[in-house]
């Protein structure tokens, strides 16, 4: 493998910063594909053409997006597989059997891989089980958020990206609640047994979706001590409000100064959901170059953009993790 593996990297060079790549959902849309389904942007895998027509539309598109997140710097990229829980897909998509869903996310990964070359590092991204009814950004998991089975959801996910060596990291993201939090973090090398990072849907005042602090984050892993699971590498927080992001970071930081952490907020546009479309935020308080100096100060080792970032978001900041390390 013409990769370090990423658990070294971290150790053997403290000062690398890896660049991500951005919102890919979002910039799919962009280019074209309408992601308004309950599969979000799995969507294009789906469809049969994509997989037997070289020549099709939207492997043109996905290939392209790979292309230029890669030109603008990225170092470390996900599969496009935010919204690809078996349960997602086989409650909305012809694809309804276990075989079937094990041989689209292999495909999803394999694609992936053959976009971005042997070089780059590729995460198989999962979304949180709040993706599925769409509570990401609540964090309200209804009554009795303890009593979800979120091993059963994740399951046949994580079967196979750990058995898929094109992957290098798994994420899992956007995750808005403390349950899901702790449920991820008792499982132990059997079920996950890749290297992988959580990244964490927290509200812009700086508390996780369910009103949870980042002391109460922080007890969980440190209630935990070393029986964590040596695969669990990184934590951060995606999808945040640009603006607030590297208060919140530092906060994770003083709360679990030894935790290396990842970061990649979403652009600093607000998102109508009346009118369902998104503003410019006219007070955007920081550039990518100060947010990536502050991020880097509170020991982010992973940096990029979540949804609505685009290349020339990732070209920016990976002048300022150049300026910086
Ligand atoms: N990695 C995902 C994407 O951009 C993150 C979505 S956060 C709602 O596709
Ligand atoms: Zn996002």
């Amino acid at each position: 493998m013409a990769r370090i593996p990423l658990k070294q990297l971290l150790v053997d060079d403290p000062k690398k910063v890896l660049v991500l790549d951005g919102g890919q959902g979002t910039e799919l849309e962009n280019r074209g594909i309408k992601v308004a389904n309950p599969v979000w942007s799995t969507i294009p895998f789906i469809s049969e053409s994509f997989w037997s027509d070289e020549s099709s539309a939207n492997r043109k598109i996905v290939k392209e997006m790979f292309n230029d997140f890669l030109a603008a710097g990225a170092e470390i990229l996900m599969t496009i597989t935010y919204q690809t829980s078996f349960k997602s897909v086989s409650e909305n998509t012809p694809i309804k059997t276990l075989a079937a869903y094990d041989n689209l996310l292999t495909r999803i990964v394999n694609f992936s891989r053959d976009c971005i070359g042997e070089e780059k590092y590729l995460i198989g991204c999962i979304g949180p089980w709040g993706a599925h009814v769409c509570c990401e950004f609540t964090g309200d998991y209804g009554p009795n958020p303890e009593s979800i089975d979120f091993y059963q959801y994740f399951k046949p996910q994580l079967d196979n990206f750990n058995k898929n060596e094109n992957l290098d990291l798994l994420g899992f993201e956007t995750i808005p609640n403390i349950h899901e939090l702790k449920a991820i973090l008792s499982w132990d090398e059997s079920i996950l047994s890749k290297p992988f990072y959580i990244g964490l849907s927290v509200h812009e005042h700086g508390v996780l979706r369910d009103g949870t602090t980042m002391e109460g984050v922080a007890k969980v892993i440190k209630d935990l001590g070393d029986k964590i699971n040596p695969n669990f590498l990184l934590l951060g927080i995606n999808c945040v409000s640009f603006n607030q992001s590297p208060g919140i970071l530092e906060s994770l930081h003083r709360a679990l100064p030894n935790v290396p952490l990842l970061a990649y907020p979403n652009s600093g546009e607000v998102y109508d959901t009346e009118k369902k479309i998104w503003l410019p935020n006219s007070d955007k308080l920081n550039s990518w170059d100060t947010v990536v100096k502050q991020y880097i100060g509170s020991g982010a080792r992973i940096i990029g953009g979540c949804c609505r970032t685009a290349p020339k978001d990732i070209l920016e900041i990976s002048t300022a993790v150049k300026k910086y390390t």
